[in-house]
């Protein structure tokens, strides 16, 4: 499958820490990211990350012509609740196309876990990427 890792600053240790807790399973997905959270994820794991520009710099619309294009299966965002973020349209827009093409999305760890833990789940909706290969 195809899994978007985003994290805002303030979260950016949970996101390294769930990706490391998790990397036996997200060995066998491919992973797209945010600049910096791919790239810390890259530093703390052996796991493969396409990294796309920073958020504030249009990383998340990057990810987001993804999710249009159908080529995401889920999204793990740790957006941060508390602090507001100049690239506030960009995330509005990656929740709503997500939305629009109905594409899973954890927006804090207790989510992510749950759907994360669901992936080799019989019933989690496998997109067909043959055409984009
Ligand atoms: O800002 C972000 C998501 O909106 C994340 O971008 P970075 O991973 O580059 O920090």
């Amino acid at each position: 499958m195809n899994i978007a890792l985003i994290s805002h600053d303030a979260l950016k240790k949970k996101m390294v820490n769930f990706a490391i807790a998790y990397e036996p399973l997200l060995l066998s997905h491919r992973l797209y990211a945010t600049g910096t959270t791919g790239t810390m994820i890259m530093e703390a794991t052996q796991l493969e990350v396409h990294r796309f520009l920073s958020g504030p710099l249009g990383g998340d619309q990057q990810i987001g012509a993804l999710v249009a294009e159908q080529n995401i299966d889920l999204i793990i965002f740790f957006r941060d609740p508390l602090t507001s973020q100049p690239h506030e349209p960009d995330i509005l827009a990656l929740l709503r196309l997500a939305d629009v093409h109905d594409i899973p999305v954890g927006t804090n760890l207790a989510t992510a876990e749950i759907l994360i833990r669901s992936l080799d789940q019989e019933g989690f909706i496998k997109r067909d990427h043959s055409q984009n290969d």
